[in-house]
């Protein structure tokens, strides 16, 4: 019978099921970092157990971490993570990328980067953002503490099977369209809970020519759709970007391995339990207007009014967010001013999305009234960027370019948005209170961002990419 990637990579790791009762899986890479681990520990430890598979764990630092004057950290709760994660991963063997080590960085951008993310694996971190991985083929989901400390000591996880969902994008991008704008129109036409109990493959003739950075994008935001994880069938895109990479078999052992890995690919003909459609020539540069990440429209629109909702409740949550993001109806997106720019997150900071907001910058100079910083996903990302001399285009125009970290994404550390005021985001998230106390967060893509930077306010990039052709 047809299979999915879906079946085939759970089925792959079932070590025990029962009628009736969830599965135990087996986990193949456990990723960890300083916010959900240090309770997991400490439970091993009040146990008396020891961690069954250091050698499947890798951790890093990157909630907390300053993004300049390291390595000191101000904030005491923030300082105790980081030293408790150290003493952790010392005690237990377990191989950590430190706040200064050369391969430090967000979680689910040095995964990949390190090749420690293949596909067919199950892959489990406490971390919502963990689907990102997803991109190469792999089952990779969130997870609470106390599931990470069963992870930790039998590499293992009851897991109840969730249902299939394809959605699928029909066609080719137009100019000037990214993968974040692909997924910010999904989760804006389908709503953040349409994804529930499942695990979403993502399919299509644009899934298919984007690169393994643009899928991480994608994957990235599965969990904003509600879903359990997001994933990609692995392709030839897929095998060359991990060839070399250090994690990954070597020589004739690679190659044996890819064959393996392309195999995993759904059938011709699989079945899904649920099946959505986009077409990508409807998909124009997005950004949000509102509290949850499906409160989005294209460029070219006007923040909603309440008669285009029908219900009441959507009336509502209309209603309630345009207050908190202090809109007002009917307003065109391109009247809305910023005054911060953050080019960065798990979704958006890497070599690629720093490359498209550098490109959009073409020598122009920050806006006056905004604050605008990059910061890297990870030390790899950094050191490449410079390679290239992106970060003096950056600085030249007046951004400050960064250390490596979550940074202003969620605000644990100093990065922060003022109350009241406004911030083009590359990152996943935009609840109330996300980027600081009274922040307001605008989701969009690095190349938005920049061109918002630029001009004070949102900016439709194709109009600015074209006037600089
Ligand atoms: C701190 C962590 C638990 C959290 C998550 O799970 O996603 C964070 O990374 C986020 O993006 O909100
Ligand atoms: S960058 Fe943001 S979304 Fe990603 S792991 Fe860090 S806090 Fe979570």
């Amino acid at each position: 019978m047809a299979k999915t990637i879906i079946e085939k990579i759970w089925d792959q790791h079932v070590v025990y099921e029962e009628q009736g009762k969830p599965d135990l899986l087996y986990i193949d890479l456990h990723l960890l970092h300083e916010v959900t681990s240090p309770q997991a520990f400490e439970g091993l430890r009040l146990a008396g157990r020891k961690v069954r598979r250091p050698d499947l764990c890798f951790a890093t630092m990157d909630h907390n971490v300053p993004t300049r004057n390291l390595p000191t950290i101000n904030d005491p709760i923030a300082k105790k993570q980081i030293t408790t994660l150290e003493k952790n991963c010392e005690e237990f063997g377990i191989e950590l990328a430190h706040m200064e080590h050369p391969d430090q960085g967000i979680v689910h951008i040095i995964g990949p980067e390190l090749g420690l993310t293949q596909p067919g694996k199950t892959i489990v971190c406490g971390d919502s953002h963990t689907s990102t991985h997803g991109a190469f083929g792999a089952i990779a989901f969130g997870i609470g503490t106390s599931e990470v400390e069963h992870v930790l000591s039998t590499q293992t996880l009851w897991q109840s099977k969730p249902k299939t969902m394809e959605i699928r994008i029909n066609g080719k991008l137009g100019f000037g369209v990214t993968a974040k704008d692909v997924i910010l129109a999904i989760i804006s036409k389908f709503g953040i809970d349409v994804g529930t109990g499942h695990i979403a493959e993502y399919t299509g003739e644009a899934i298919r020519s984007m690169t393994m950075e643009e899928r991480m994008t994608i994957c990235n935001m599965s969990i904003e759709a509600g879903a359990k994880a997001g994933l990609i069938s692995p392709d030839e895109t897929t095998i060359e970007y991990l060839r070399g990479r250090r994690h990954v078999p070597e020589g004739e052992a690679f190659e044996e391995a890819a064959e393996q890995w392309l195999s995993l690919a759904s059938d011709e003909g699989a079945s899904y339990d649920t099946v959505l459609e986009i077409n990508a020539d409807e998909i124009e540069p997005f950004v949000t207007w509102g509290t949850n990440p499906s409160m989005g429209s294209g460029i070219s629109a006007q923040v909603p009014s309440a008669e285009d909702f029908e219900n009441e409740s959507d009336k509502e949550a209309l209603k309630k967010a345009l207050a908190y993001m202090g809109l007002e109806e009917g307003t065109p997106l391109t009247k809305i001013e910023i005054q911060h720019v953050f080019i960065g997150s798990c979704t958006n900071a890497r070599l690629s999305d720093l490359r498209a907001a550098a490109e959009v910058i073409d020598g122009q100079k920050v806006h006056p009234n905004v604050t605008a910083i990059v910061v890297p996903g990870s030390r790899t990302v950094k050191r490449q960027a410079e390679e290239e001399g992106l970060d003096k285009i950056f600085l030249e125009s007046g951004f400050e370019w960064r250390e490596s970290g979550c940074s202003m994404c969620l605000a644990m550390n100093d990065d922060v948005v003022p109350a009241g005021e406004r911030c083009a985001s590359t990152s996943n998230r935009n609840f109330e209170g996300r980027q600081g106390a009274g922040s307001r967060t605008h989701l969009m893509s690095p190349a938005m961002a920049a061109a918002a930077a630029i001009s004070g306010r949102f900016t439709d990039v194709r109009e600015m990419k074209l006037a600089h052709a």
